[in-house]
């Protein structure tokens, strides 16, 4: 049974021209004009684009003493009805367990997945069970491992820590993520804002001003850099950690920033709200800023300097926030976007000009599926790839509210916003998963995407530190020693 989507616009990273797209077993199988499908999907007046890709979900981690809400039947049923249609969520050890035993939790966990995922692996510890199931890990087809250079005492390592599993990514081909912000200048921060009074969720962003970013990401790429390996840099929320980025970037060294929507569109008002509920609700990590770092992320996106727009969907309902009236630090820390990723990203940044609708595909899309090493099987409209597609209705519009959202808990941080631009069909490697919002995608569809380590950049990085590696000079005559 095939299917063509026809009278479309296809919109690719770099391309926008007008063919229909023909679909069998999951897969692209034909490009062009006067194809013929079993099913028809009417795209008049909608742009053909790759599916989007969420590089940074928490679904039913273990966390700050519960467990985030989504898990990944709601997580994935959210991200389709947005146009997203693969993530990939974070396995976490706990300190002190082995990688292979949480990647099991996961493996078990995402067996409800409505679309196509992969993982990223935590290292919250240092060891020599960790160093050898590095090895394991990147086999199973994870290219990626995520270090907290924040949360002392629970997820955080250390510079020691960080250099030695990044010097262990570089030889394994994989690429190291970092959570950054000082965490030790975090926990100084709030334990005096504490002892001040300072108690409400407000203080949870005066305990972690822009500097504990910037200082953190210089940090991170520089270890980076010693230890010969790329290095991406999760929800770059301020223009302290995206100047980091940008000059690092422009020295040659390869670095990838990743603003998130939340941070994007949100600001630090958020957390001034006199409902305590409200300011709670939008607690997270690294927090949200003032107009002139939202500016900074934007150009950011349209010069490049940055590179892929995610989520970082933790969500938590109201009563799990709750866990810290009295004290701001005991409020489980994280935020939902999935299902708005992309229609708050067409709205605030297709719209208004700031982006392209090609730079929209890039950052939501095609630029994750390359640093990932997925690129084109994901992120593309081509022939042989996999058929994770959006269907996007430029001119469809709604109002974002909690009550309509697939995601499970009980409020929207985007609640009241208009959004125009909504899929009209989301397709999973060829299932009709949405249409208009209607859902029928199926609970288990969702398959584990391997990501193979050595990827173009971590291959052209490792032959650059080959060539330039200390070595000894080859001298003719050595004169004797003095002694
Ligand atoms: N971001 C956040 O506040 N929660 C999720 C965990 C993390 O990414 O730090
Ligand atoms: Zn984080
Ligand atoms: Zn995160």
């Amino acid at each position: 049974m095939s299917t063509l989507i026809a009278n479309g616009t296809i919109v690719t990273a770099d391309l926008t021209y007008k063919a229909d797209v023909l679909i069998e077993d999951g897969q692209i199988i034909g490009i062009g004009h006067g194809l013929k499908g079993d099913t028809v999907l009417d795209a008049t007046g909608c742009y053909v684009m790759p599916g989007g890709i969420d590089p940074h979900t928490h679904l039913e981690m273990p966390f700050m003493g519960t467990y985030s809400a989504d898990d990944f039947d709601s997580g994935t049923r959210a991200a389709l009805a947005g146009g997203t249609t693969m993530v990939v969520d974070f396995a976490l050890p706990s300190p002190g367990q082995g990688l292979l035993d949480a990647l099991q939790m996961w493996d078990n966990k995402s067996t409800r997945a409505h679309c196509d995922y992969s993982f990223h692996m935590a290292v919250t510890w240092w060891g020599e069970q960790v160093f050898d199931e590095m090895k394991a890990v990147t086999e199973r087809g994870i290219n990626t491992f995520k270090h907290f250079m924040a949360y002392k005492g629970a997820l955080m390592v250390n510079d020691d820590e960080l250099f030695a599993s990044f010097r262990r990514c570089a030889d394994l081909g994989a690429i190291p993520m970092v959570h950054a912000e000082n965490g030790d200048v975090v926990a100084e921060l709030s334990a005096r804002l504490l002892a001040e009074g300072n108690t409400g969720p407000e203080a949870h962003a005066y305990s972690r001003p822009p500097q504990v970013e910037g200082e953190a990401t210089n940090r991170a790429i520089m270890i980076a850099d010693m230890a010969g390996v790329p290095l991406y840099v999760v929800h770059t929320s301020c223009e302290d950690s995206h100047e980091a980025i940008r000059r690092a970037r422009m020295a040659g060294k390869r670095v990838w920033g990743e603003p998130l929507i939340q941070h994007l569109t949100l600001d630090e008002g958020e957390y001034f709200n006199a409902d305590w509920d409200h300011a709670a609700r939008r607690v997270m990590s690294p927090p949200f800023r003032d107009k002139r770092h939202q500016d900074s992320l934007w150009a950011g996106l349209s010069s490049g300097s940055l590179s892929v727009v995610a989520t970082d969907h933790c969500a938590f309902t109201t009563a799990q926030k709750r866990f810290g009236v009295g004290n701001f630090t005991q409020i489980p820390n994280g935020t939902g976007g999935l299902e708005d990723r992309l229609p708050m990203l067409w709205t605030a940044g297709v719209n208004t000009g700031r982006i392209t609708m090609n730079e929209f595909v890039a950052v939501t899309s095609t630029n994750i599926a390359k640093i990932l090493n997925i690129y084109p099987r994901k992120g593309a409209v081509l022939v042989g790839a996999d058929a994770d597609l959006v269907v996007w209705d430029p001119a469809a519009e709604k109002v974002i509210t909690a009550a309509s959202q697939q995601s499970a808990i009980d409020y929207n941080v985007f609640e009241g916003k208009t959004v125009k631009g909504l899929p009209r069909f989301t397709l999973s490697r060829g299932h009709v998963a949405v249409t208009e919002g209607r859902m029928s995608s199926a609970e288990g569809h969702g398959k584990f995407v391997a990501r193979p380590p050595k990827g173009p950049v971590s291959q052209a990085l490792s032959a650059w530190k080959e060539l330039t590696a200390p070595r000894p000079v080859q001298r003719s005559g050595i004169p004797a020693s003095g002694v």
